[in-house]
């Protein structure tokens, strides 16, 4: 197939953990656990040097647990730029811990679209009203118990496009990395410990039917058709190449684990 002849390029996993001082990005904090393996410095640091910092509805109380149960110097640790969210899971105590730190406290109360997609929406007015850069989004959200939660968040990275488009929005969870790979042609770097340790990484055709050729995979696909109920690429691992290339005709799911980077 040479039908979408410009290639993405992915490297989150050398962006995130080592080159982010080299990028815009901006961090958004789902409410969801931080049981991040990471190291603690890493974690304030990424946080201090984003060109935009979000805590998300509960993501501000998680936030700032995960401060204090670190034994964080408060002061150390920038503010958010940002709080967003309908506020339903927000204490008002939290709340003033931040409120004359020059963060802007928004409220989203729509109940037809996720605090998170309301999130992103947000971060975009803000970046066009103070003019701010940003072409990465880490957003820290852990895969837990709420299954429809995880969903909706695939379905922000749907909707992501549209928000933002142009920018890379990442989903870190503690053991994975995903993100939506538009339809087109895509070359994603694997970092060598996870082509050795064969991390697993998955191609999941959540939004429809996709079809896709891949190179660098254990078990690719030539020009296959992954659909649920059909075939979904999960387990699955690299074949010792340092890039894996994915050409898929519709937008289409990767998520990569990185437990053996941590
Ligand atoms: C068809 C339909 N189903 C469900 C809803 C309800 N709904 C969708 S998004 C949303 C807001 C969710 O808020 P968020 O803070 O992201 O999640 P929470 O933890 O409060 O559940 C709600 C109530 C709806 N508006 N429309
Ligand atoms: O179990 C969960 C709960 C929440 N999220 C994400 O966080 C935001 C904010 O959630 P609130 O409960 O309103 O504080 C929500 O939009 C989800 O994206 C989650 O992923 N899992």
């Amino acid at each position: 197939m040479n039908s979408f002849p410009v290639v993405q390029h992915w490297s989150p996993c050398e962006e995130f953990f080592t080159q982010y001082k080299k990028k815009d990005y901006a961090v958004l904090i789902l409410n969801t656990p931080i049981n991040f393996n990471f190291n603690q410095h890493f974690i304030i640091d990424l946080w201090n040097h984003a060109k935009v910092r979000v805590t998300v509805d509960g993501g501000t109380k998680k936030w700032l647990r995960w401060l204090t149960g670190n034994e964080r110097e408060f002061k150390e640790v920038l503010q958010p730029d940002l709080i967003t969210g309908d506020m339903d899971s927000l204490p008002k105590e939290v709340l003033g811990c931040f409120q004359n730190g020059g963060t802007k406290i928004i409220v989203t109360p729509d109940q037809d679209e996720t605090d998170y997609t309301k999130a992103l929406r947000e971060l975009k007015l803000h970046c066009n009203s103070e003019n701010v850069h940003v072409d990465t989004i880490y957003v820290l959200a852990d895969t837990c118990g709420r299954f429809d939660q995880i969903m909706a968040n695939i379905n922000t990275l749907y909707k992501s496009r549209d928000i933002l488009t142009d920018t890379k929005v990442y989903q870190v969870a503690s053991t994975s990395i995903t993100w939506l790979l538009s339809k087109g042609r895509h070359s994603i770097s694997v970092p060598v410990v996870l082509r050795d340790s064969q991390e697993w990484c998955a191609l999941i055709p959540i939004g429809g039917p996709c079809v896709v050729t891949s190179t660098g995979l254990k078990w690719n696909l030539d020009n296959r058709k992954l659909e649920f109920g059909v075939l979904v690429s999960t387990s699955n691992t690299y074949d010792g190449s340092p890039v894996v290339t994915i050409e898929t005709d519709a937008p289409l799911v990767w998520s990569m684990g990185i437990q053996t980077l941590l």
